[in-house]
């Protein structure tokens, strides 16, 4: 094992700058990997906002963890994480990187750990038995999510797949809108989080205020594990003092590996009121640990209530229970500044310490034949699945309520979260397993496609290289290569006795991980190729971008032959068309970045019955489908829900109802008089085909030609008279689009339509004296209205939007409560500080999106540039009369 780490470190220094990416692929296969233990496995994601350091403390870690010997810069676009031209240029993370590293390195224990060993293993706390978990080489995955609003879609798919985070601020900003945003989200999922404050190197730099706002804003009680260490008290950042081995951590210049540690005697001695003020952290510390933790009471009691004497290992599992908690309160705070080489190597203790391994984290949701409920209640036979009461021969059966054989077969399943064009090795799915292990070579069944394609190449990544493995196995993060189907957000089986043409048997083909909605785009631009014969480069180019994003979108406006790519923000756009024409080579034009708006029928039609006998692709097709459309109003519409002869799907804020009297959920016929499916079209296939041509028909409204939206579609399924041997899957969706084309048509032209526009969530934070200028701009000019001010609400808000209706459920913080060491840029006590006049406000209004369009500028000059916001879609509303004819004549004067 020894020799096995040696060879390990020996490579590990070949990685060096920009010679690491020289060296050549074969010369890395098939590394001999250390067996994977869970336990000493750590899933985690950087999560902040914009610029505060995420791509720069990543370097270090990469850095001091032996990864990389020299240390990338973002501002010089060296970095390992943000690797995609696009990144480099604009100094921003956009895509979220997996980089898998060993913490602590194994080959080079961290020179600051060895006192917390020796204080633990001394014997002096009677804890001889226990060590901290990061005196033990650890297996780190760490995501790199971006921190730009636009990509919010993109943190939530990766928080998904991670069992801890460290929320990185800026120490000069203090808490940001875009950090609460995806704060909130990362509860919602149940992770754990530790924050690192960084930056204090920076004038201005205020720790203090920074930890009153994270127990205000992000409300939970701080855990000062660390506090700042500035020279004589003030100016120059030279380290942190260590509040839980109660000790001071001294940075001595260069890369930053070179670390002193001082404990409390050699701290008296050279900076008495720092030692001093490492006491007083540790008290509140312990204070604020033992009202959420019992067993640190009880070593309060041990310790003869004396919150010096307790030992740092117990404080540190009393934070990990802590952390651990769901939901969580205490939250554990570090300090540092990463662009000084200063506070990131404790940072990395934390992360193996204090966050928990994927055998601790809840169980894993999944959704299975229209059931909710967890992967281990799948996988142990307590989730009661529906099925089918009638057997393929139309006998009937009797099923107990768990089909253990079925069960039995799933050997692997993983989610696919990631898949990134590499110019070199092609597309690249990276996925994270969740049960057994995703083998080489081995048949993998999409369950959200429906297709079986094969993994011929798994890797596991460092940044942009890549180690050749023979499987990744649960709770681990790895990369297949070859994949040609894969997107991100979908789920993988393996199972056996696979059958590549009729996929996994049922319920197994319906597995489901944590399915996340995609959220509606709402600005599109035109995409056109240049000539005939680009056109095939560019609809593939623009399927590989949906490959990798599903929260773009790609439709075809079928009168005009129009390609239009739509996304979540201008910027969204903007990297996905520069990914398009720089990255992918693809020879088109793109129009202006416009709004997306929608529009809604008023009057329901009549049913139509369309029908198709013709060569569809070369091949004799025939098929036909009856639907209506209606006004979809969703509190007054009847409630509906799937049922054994009833399917509903929701796309994009239409519901879609397929009865199919005739046959079950299962592809089952009702009775023997009753015509079977043809065997080469599975129930699936048929519904899917559903869904696609109603997407297609959808996509563009009759009237105006914006998508539909708030709409009933009911089609109808009838074996007998619409599915023949000759139907096929295209056939069917080219039926389903046609008549739901038709059945819009009728319906406006018996009631017209109204367009609707999106209307944003917005989370402004402003100082308390730019507040009335920004809120009268708000709810004047723009014509937004204020939901919240502070996260207090001023106003009976129809906001839809679950982080506003949250707000109830979140713990108040008092703020004078929360201990914090004075600042070097501090006159008064934080207390006052926070409570100072110019303090921070936040007010959260619902304001139409096109208001909002170029308003960084406009917030900027009315708050002195200090004003930043982020937004997300609250809803589509319909426009007035007046508003949507004003809408209307401006892009008529556009096109004009
Ligand atoms: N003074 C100072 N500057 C820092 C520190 N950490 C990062 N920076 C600078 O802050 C800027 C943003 O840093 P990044 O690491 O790119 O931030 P990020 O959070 O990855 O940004 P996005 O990828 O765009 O979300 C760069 O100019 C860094 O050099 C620090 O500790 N001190």
């Amino acid at each position: 094992m020894r020799r096995e780490w040696a060879w390990r470190a020996c490579q590990l220094r070949l990685y060096a700058g920009v010679s690491r990416r020289l060296i050549s692929e074969s010369a890395r296969l098939h590394t001999p990997q250390p067996p994977v233990d869970l336990r000493r496995t750590r899933n985690i994601g950087i999560i902040a906002h914009i610029d505060a350091g995420k791509t720069t403390t990543t370097e270090r870690m990469l850095y001091y963890s032996g990864y990389t010997r020299r240390i990338g810069d973002v501002d010089e676009g060296s970095t390992v994480t943000d690797f995609l031209p696009a990144e480099r240029a604009r100094g921003i993370t956009i895509q979220s990187a997996a980089i898998s590293f060993h913490w602590p390195p194994p080959q080079e224990p961290s020179k600051i750990r060895p006192i917390i060993i020796s204080d633990e293993i001394s014997g002096v706390s009677g804890n001889s038995d226990i060590v901290p978990r990061s005196t033990v080489s650890h297996n780190i995955n760490l995501i790199d999510t971006p921190g730009h609003a636009d990509f919010t879609f993109e943190v939530l798919r990766s928080l998904r797949i991670l069992d801890g985070a460290v929320c990185i601020l800026d120490g000069v900003a203090g808490v940001e809108a875009q950090t609460e945003k995806v704060w909130t989200q990362a509860d919602h999922y149940k992770i754990p989080r530790i924050v690192y404050v960084n930056k204090l190197d920076r004038d201005g730099a205020a720790f203090s205020m920074t930890v009153k706002e994270i127990g205000v804003r992000l409300h939970g009680w701080p855990a000062v594990c660390q506090i700042p260490w500035w020279k004589d008290g003030k100016g120059k950042l030279t380290g942190v003092g260590d509040v839980v081995g109660l000790r001071g951590l001294l940075w001595e210049g260069g890369d930053g590996k070179s670390v002193r540690a001082l404990d409390l005697e050699e701290l008296e001695k050279i900076d008495q009121a720092f030692a001093a003020e490492i006491k007083k952290a540790r008290i509140a510390l312990v204070e604020v640990l033992s009202e959420y933790d019992d067993v640190m009471v009880e070593k309060f009691l041990d310790y003869g209530e004396d919150h010096i004497a307790i030992p740092a290992i117990q404080i540190t599992e009393a934070l990990r229970r802590c952390v651990l908690q769901s939901p969580q309160i205490i939250i554990p705070v570090f300090a540092g500044a990463s662009f000084r080489n200063i506070g990131v190597q404790p940072l990395l203790d934390a992360v193996v310490d204090l966050l928990p391994s994927p055998e601790e984290r809840p169980n894993t949701e999944i959704s299975i034949a229209s059931q909710r409920g967890t992967l281990q209640e799948f996988l142990t036979g307590k989730l009661a699945i529906p099925q089918p009461s009638i057997d393929a021969d139309g006998k009937h059966r009797k099923v107990p309520k768990h089909d253990v054989p079925t069960i039995k077969n799933l050997q692997g399943c993983a989610l696919a979260f990631k898949v990134v064009n590499d110019p070199k090795r092609g597309v690249l799915v990276y996925v994270r397993v969740y049960s057994g292990s995703i083998e080489k070579n081995v048949g993998l069944f999409n369950t959200n496609l429906n297709v079986t394609e094969k993994a011929p190449r798994i890797l596991k990544m460092y940044a942009s290289d890549a180690v050749e493995v023979d499987s990744i196995p649960a709770g681990q993060i790895g990369v297949i290569v070859g994949l040609k189907y894969a997107r991100t957000g979908d789920t993988l089986i393996s199972y056996s006795g696979a059958n590549h043409k009729t996929g996994p048997p049922a319920p197994l083909n319906t597995l489901q991980l944590r399915p996340i909605a995609v959220p509606p785009p709402v600005f599109f631009t035109s995409v056109e190729p240049n000539s005939l014969s680009e056109e095939k480069h560019v609809l593939d180019s623009l399927s590989l971008l949906l490959r990798e994003d599903p929260s773009l979108q790609v439709s075809v406006d079928s009168e005009s032959g129009q390609t239009h790519l739509a996304g979540m923000g201008e910027l969204h756009l903007e990297i996905a068309r520069d990914r398009l024409l720089e990255d992918f080579k693809a020879k088109a034009t793109t129009g202006n970045i416009e709004i997306s708006y929608r529009e809604a029928i008023t009057t329901p039609s009549e049913s139509f019955t369309e029908q198709l006998n013709r060569d569809v692709a070369g091949k004799y097709a025939r098929a036909s489908c009856t639907a209506s459309v209606s006004p979809l109003d969703e509190s007054t519409s009847p409630v509906h829900s799937d049922t054994e002869h009833q399917t509903i799907l929701s796309i994009d804020s239409n519901r879609v109802i397929i009865h199919h009297p005739t046959i079950t959920k299962a592809g089952l016929p009702t009775s023997s008089e009753q015509p079977p499916l043809p065997s080469h079209l599975h129930f699936s296939a048929i519904i899917s085909a559903f869904q696609a041509g109603v997407s297609a028909a959808l996509a563009r409204g009759p009237k105006h030609g914006f998508a539909v939206q708030e709409a009933q579609i009911d089609l109808h399924l009838d074996p007998s008279s619409q599915i023949f041997s000759e139907t096929t899957s295209a056939a069917l969706s080219t039926v389903v689009r046609q008549a739901v084309h038709v059945a819009l048509k009728d319906a406006v032209a018996k009631g017209g339509s109204v367009l609707m526009e999106p209307v944003m969530l917005v989370t402004i934070s402003v100082n308390e004296s730019s507040l009335g200028s920004v809120v009268h701009d708000i709810s004047s000019a723009r014509g937004g209205q204020v939901v919240s001010l502070d996260g207090d609400s001023t106003t009976g808000s129809n906001s839809s939007n679950t982080a506003a209706q949250g707000q109830d459920d979140l713990v108040t913080i008092n703020p004078d409560r929360i201990y914090t060491p004075p600042d070097p840029f501090q006159s008064s006590s934080a207390g006052q500080e926070y409570a100072a006049v110019d303090r921070q406000r936040q007010i959260t209004a619902r304001v139409p999106l096109k208001e909002m369009v170029g308003y960084l500028n406009h917030l900027r000059s009315l708050t002195g540039g200090r004003g930043t916001f982020v937004m997300t879609v609250d809803g589509f509303e319909r426009m007035s009369s007046h508003r949507q004819k004003d809408v209307l004549n401006e892009m008529r004067g556009d096109i004009a």
